[in-house]
């Protein structure tokens, strides 16, 4: 970057899908000696909870990354809740993925049309793939008994259910009443305590992102503390983003499980000219520059661009 570039850039990109409600992602890229990074908090994180994505994104421009043991990330593709057809029309475009993550407990959604995406799903995936589902803590204890039962035969075979319920206590009395392995997300990244998902033995694998949870050289420190398979997730960001959950991918000791790395494929832009995208089912491991022309292109309409500039500042203004 030349001096008079500007240390950061404003972003706004339409998804292809609506996704966790939202229809359009935003955020900032800073760059710094180290390289870009990005600070995209959901805006119901609050400016003390996005503290810690302004870490890891000034982690990413300041400080850089611990040094990788892999060259391949193994990646999932994100089957947002759609309908079946266009649930196997994303599996098969993929980019060769191998597994499946599939949203359920969608709002206005019955158990039909989960079914229906997940028969889809695993159908276009073929026996030897793997269908996990990510309900996002949706469901009651009672519910998520009985909809593992269903989902689990629908997928024919779930590898595990990421967040059935909201609580840490939920997730522990539903993983003794299934055969399906639980996931903790939310029960990680938005708790004031990451561990006691592990002390509850309520979880069989954790999902790390790096935003929420402060960094990749925090996220190692954590999954060592935690001594559970890790699955590595994005946050729904740019490559720009992605390139630091692919860096805490690469530096695990081990990775048992495909990443949740795969989501350039649900924007309809990057800020990069060759965006972090699975090949033969992998994300193969490097660091993405973003160029003028892609920035210019996903730039912010000025209003949007001013409200992230205040909120970075309010959250510097906390950590400082
Ligand atoms: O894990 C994936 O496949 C993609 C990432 C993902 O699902 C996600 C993206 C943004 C916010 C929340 C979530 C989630 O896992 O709940
Ligand atoms: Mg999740």
């Amino acid at each position: 970057m030349s001096l008079a570039s500007p240390p950061s850039h404003v972003y706004a990109i339409p998804l292809r899908t609506r996704f966790r409600g939202l229809t359009v992602r935003e955020g900032v890229l800073l760059h710094g000696d180290a390289g870009w990074g990005e600070f995209s908090p959901f805006w119901d994180y609050d400016v003390a909870e996005s503290a810690a994505w302004w870490r890891a994104a000034r982690e990413a421009a300041d400080g850089g990354w611990p040094a990788p043991v892999r060259t391949q990330i193994p990646v999932n593709v994100t089957v947002p809740a759609v309908d079946a057809a266009t649930a196997r029309r994303l599996v098969l475009g993929s980019g060769g993925c191998r597994t499946a993550k599939v949203k359920v407990a969608e709002p206005g959604q019955s158990v039909d049309d989960e079914v229906a995406r997940l028969e889809a799903v695993r159908e276009a995936l073929g026996a030897d793939g793997a269908v996990r589902i990510d309900a996002n803590g949706a469901w009651d204890v009672e519910t998520a008994v009985a909809r593992l039962r269903v989902l689990d035969r629908a997928a024919g075979g779930l590898e595990y259910a990421e967040q059935p319920v909201p609580t840490v206590a939920d997730l522990a009395a539903v993983r003794r009443r299934t055969h399906v392995p639980i996931a903790a997300d939310e029960s990680i990244r938005r708790a004031e305590d990451p561990l006691a998902v592990v002390r509850a033995d309520a979880a069989d694998v954790v999902v790390l992102k790096v935003q929420p949870l402060g960094g990749v050289r925090a996220c190692v420190r954590l999954a060592e503390q935690v001594g559970l398979p890790v699955v590595v997730s994005s946050a729904l960001e740019t490559s720009v983003g992605l390139a630091a959950g692919v860096a805490l991918a690469a530096a695990l000791p081990e990775l048992p499980y495909a990443c949740g790395l795969a989501t350039a494929q649900l924007l309809t832009r990057d800020v990069v000219a060759d965006p972090l995208l699975p090949v033969d089912g992998a994300i193969p491991v490097r660091r993405p520059a973003p160029d003028a022309a892609s920035l210019a292109a996903a730039a912010a309409p000025p209003p949007d661009d001013a409200r992230w500039r205040e909120r970075l500042a309010a959250v510097a203004t906390v950590v400082a």
